[in-house]
């Protein structure tokens, strides 16, 4: 089994605004896909370069199979790192690419030929050991510069970014790649994006990161379903915000007062009453209640302004209709078709509902 990875209240400052990596506590398991998602300028890659080691944190702790890796320089550590733009050398082979770290560390040519060999075939490219790197396609790129990480042999491997100079296609078929690579290697992923599609798909566990702290550590599922805070909730996936102020809770529940009434969704963490909050709802749990010549209204009055179908699914956007500071500007709805879904051009008046089990209350503003 590969190592697992630990900070604790890892903070790293680089002057004297605020902290790039704000007391960052993380427990990555061993073997696991883990990503780190945030936003540009959120503190990833800084967090990434302390635990290879490229940079020491201003204060906190970075363990590694249970070491301590305090004063540790990148080549001691039992890391790798991709870089965004793969840093391969245009001038070499393939073979020579792969096999560089081992020539470094005095293995002899011989046994250097045999890994690479093993490694060509656990990227899936065998027989292309003496081209060019300059001859290969992007995504073949990009599994060299892996199979260069892995022939050192590290216990995590540190992915920046990497697939993000891959057009969308190559991108779709390269994450299902790198993860069925990290299931065969068990060599533990720490993988930094800010693409939330990229991380929902490949990983484990995903660290959502917001200014330098992390916001909320959970399984993809669980991150999408059960948002900790308005950040995750807006961030991952996409959501209707609903804001206003709470009103009291009942049990788990919270009623929060809104542009239209009072409305209640799942708190998972308790609310006061007054407090500032919004209801989070999956486009997919909007529920359509009223459409012209179905009849009048529902509980979210909305106007028709765009509609995409897509087969099982019909996507729409409607402006509410209504007036006030807690108006959202739009509304988002997945409904799926049914085969009797009534017409919903634009323009067309509709009701749109939801329960509160399809609702996520968290404090906002
Ligand atoms: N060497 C440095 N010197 C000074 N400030 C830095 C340095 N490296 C990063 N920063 C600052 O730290 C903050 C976090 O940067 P970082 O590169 O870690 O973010 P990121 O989430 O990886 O962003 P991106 O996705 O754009 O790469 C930014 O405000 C950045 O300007």
């Amino acid at each position: 089994m590969s190592h697992g990875v630990t900070l604790e209240h890892v903070t790293m400052r680089f002057g004297a605004g605020p902290a790039a990596v704000d007391d960052v506590d993380l427990t990555i398991a061993p073997g696991h896909f883990f990503s780190i998602l945030g936003p540009s300028g959120c503190g990833k890659t800084t967090l990434l370069r302390m635990i290879g080691g490229f940079l020491e944190p201003t204060s906190g702790r970075v363990l590694i199979g249970g070491r301590d890796m305090a004063g540790q320089r990148p080549e001691q550590r039992p890391t790798a790192m991709i870089f965004q733009n793969l840093a391969l050398f245009p001038l070499m082979t393939v073979a020579e690419n792969i096999g560089f770290g081992l020539e470094v560390r005095g293995i002899a040519a011989a046994e250097r030929r045999k890994r690479v060999e093993k490694l060509l075939d656990v990227i899936a490219l065998p027989g292309i050991a003496d081209k060019k790197v300059t001859d290969l396609s992007g995504g073949q790129r990009q599994r060299v510069a892996i199979a260069r990480a892995l022939a050192v042999e590290p216990q995590v491997l540190l992915l920046d970014e990497p697939l993000s100079a891959l057009d969308l296609k190559l991108r779709q078929h390269m994450r299902a790649e790198l993860r069925a690579l990290q299931q065969r290697t068990g060599v533990t992923f720490i993988y930094i994006t800010h693409d939330q599609g990229e991380a929902l798909a490949m990983s484990d566990e995903v660290a959502v990161m917001s200014a330098g702290r992390v916001q909320q550590v959970a399984a993809p599922a669980e991150l999408y379903d059960r948002p900790r805070t308005a950040f995750v909730a807006g961030f991952v996936g996409e959501a209707n915000r609903i804001p206003g102020r709470v009103t009291g809770m009942d049990g788990n529940e919270a009623v929060v007062d809104t542009a239209f009434g009072p409305m209640a969704g799942i708190a998972p963490a308790p609310l006061k009453a007054g407090q500032p909050a919004a209801l989070f709802v999956r486009p997919e749990r909007m529920r359509l209640t009223a459409a012209e010549g179905l009849s009048a209204i529902g509980a979210l009055p909305a106007v028709v302004t765009d509609q995409r179908f897509e087969g099982p699914f019909l996507h729409l956007v409607a402006r509410p209709e209504g007036h006030g500071p807690g108006l959202p500007a739009e509304f988002l709805a997945q409904l799926v078709n049914d085969g009797n879904l009534p017409p919903l051009a634009p323009g067309v008046r509709i009701g749109l509902a939801f329960g509160p089990q399809d609702a996520v209350v968290l404090a906002d503003g």
